[in-house]
């Protein structure tokens, strides 16, 4: 596993943070001054921030939850941070994604995260996995860790993380936003409830569009992973009542938020990781014929394009051929020239996927190929 530090090295000291031997540790004066706020509160104290500082948090995604997370652990002194993404920093993640600036487009957001959070608070220990998580490594980096914190954007990473957290016996804090909505709750905390007793079967293939195809508003991510982080600390603390078995929705436009209650399901056994994480979660169950932009530029006269994004993202950008929006598709199918191959794009190759799987049904005479990983790679 490919790794790095940034920051301070600091000592380990066990997997459990309520078996740390909180006396080892002590704070510098610089480290008085920082934490100073936290030190005057009666709940946290001297006890709570060493605490903090003896924890070992490991974050997925550092993205538009990972950032507000990882900025207020940061913040709050919790020791050893994990940072784990295989991803760049693109500029539509701007708009959410508070710990990157103009400079960092194209960087690995992992290793520009640790170094604008090591400015931050220099205290703190980082280690930056630029990797995804998968059912290889995921036993071994939670087992490095007290709490995982999931900071992710797809179900099969969901139902990873909550069957590794299981495994490794750790508390996996869950935060998940769609358009103006966001969720938080705690998985496994003291062997409580999981992600598969509130959500025990995944979605079907492609039902649910992520945020690259839907949208989000910029500041939701910002207050969802502001709560994760506060759930963190809480566990962390030993404050308050951690949300474990009450899963908190929060809608942005109307400030309603409840707390819906679920229940441990005992029947649901999980003994080991899943062998494909990505079937089991129907991202592509059905098999579809694929082709790369630069595949389709050597003989692009052998296929007609048709486009399935929304009119503002076809008047922003396109690479030509027909254009029909995902949702007009059931009415105008009968649109589609059969005499060629057709290539279905949008942005990042899901809502095409769909519209092949509507098409599919159609019986037109023609094959429909999907364009990996939509226009995003051109
Ligand atoms: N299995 C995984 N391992 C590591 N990181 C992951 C994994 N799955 C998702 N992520 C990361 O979680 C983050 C989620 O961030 P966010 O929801 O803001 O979406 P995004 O992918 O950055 O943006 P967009 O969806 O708009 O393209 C991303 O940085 C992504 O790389």
């Amino acid at each position: 596993m490919q790794w790095k530090l940034f920051g301070k090295i600091g000592k380990t000291i066990g997997s459990n943070h309520k078996q740390h031997t909180l006396k080892a540790m002590a704070f510098s004066k610089e480290e008085n001054k920082q934490y100073s706020r936290h030190l005057i509160l009666d709940e946290i104290g001297a006890i709570g921030q060493e605490k903090l500082k003896a924890s070992k948090v490991l974050v997925i995604g550092a993205g538009g939850l990972g950032c507000p997370v990882l900025q207020y652990l940061t913040a709050a002194g919790v020791g050893t941070i994990g940072i784990i993404d295989n991803d760049t920093v693109d500029q539509s993640n701007l708009q959410r994604q508070i710990l990157y600036t103009h400079k960092d487009i194209g960087k690995f957001k992992a290793e520009v995260a640790a170094s604008r959070l090591a400015a931050l608070n220099p205290f703190i220990n980082f280690n930056v996995y630029v990797e995804k998580l998968t059912n290889q490594n995921a036993l071994n980096l939670f087992s490095c860790y007290d709490i995982i914190v999931d900071g992710s954007d797809n179900f099969p990473t969901r139902y990873l993380a909550n069957d590794a957290a299981i495994l490794t016996n750790k508390p996996l804090v869950f935060g998940s936003i769609f358009k103006f909505e966001g969720q938080v709750t705690v998985f496994n905390y003291h062997n409580g409830p999981t992600y598969r007793c509130l959500y025990p079967n995944p979605p079907q293939a492609n039902a649910v569009p992520n945020c690259s195809e839907i949208g989000v508003l910029g500041v939701l991510p910002g207050i969802i992973g502001t709560i994760q982080a506060n759930e963190v600390l809480k566990i962390i603390c030993e404050l308050g009542t951690v949300l474990s078995g009450k899963l908190l929705t929060l809608n942005a436009l109307t400030m309603v938020q409840y707390k819906l209650n679920f229940k441990k399901n005992n029947a649901i056994k999980i003994t080991s990781l899943k062998n494909d994480y990505h079937f089991s979660c129907g991202v592509s169950k059905k098999h579809q014929q694929e082709i790369t932009y630069n595949e389709l530029q050597n003989s692009p006269e052998n296929y007609t394009l048709l486009d399935v994004r929304n009119n503002l993202e076809r008047e922003h950008y396109n690479i030509g051929g027909l254009h029909i929006p995902l949702h007009e598709l059931e009415n105008r199918y009968v649109e589609i020239p059969t005499d060629k191959s057709i290539v279905v794009y949008c942005k990042a190759g899901v809502r095409s996927k769909m519209a092949i799987e509507i098409l599919e049904g159609k019986n037109l005479k023609t094959t429909f190929i999907n364009l990996k990983n939509g226009i995003n790679s051109i």
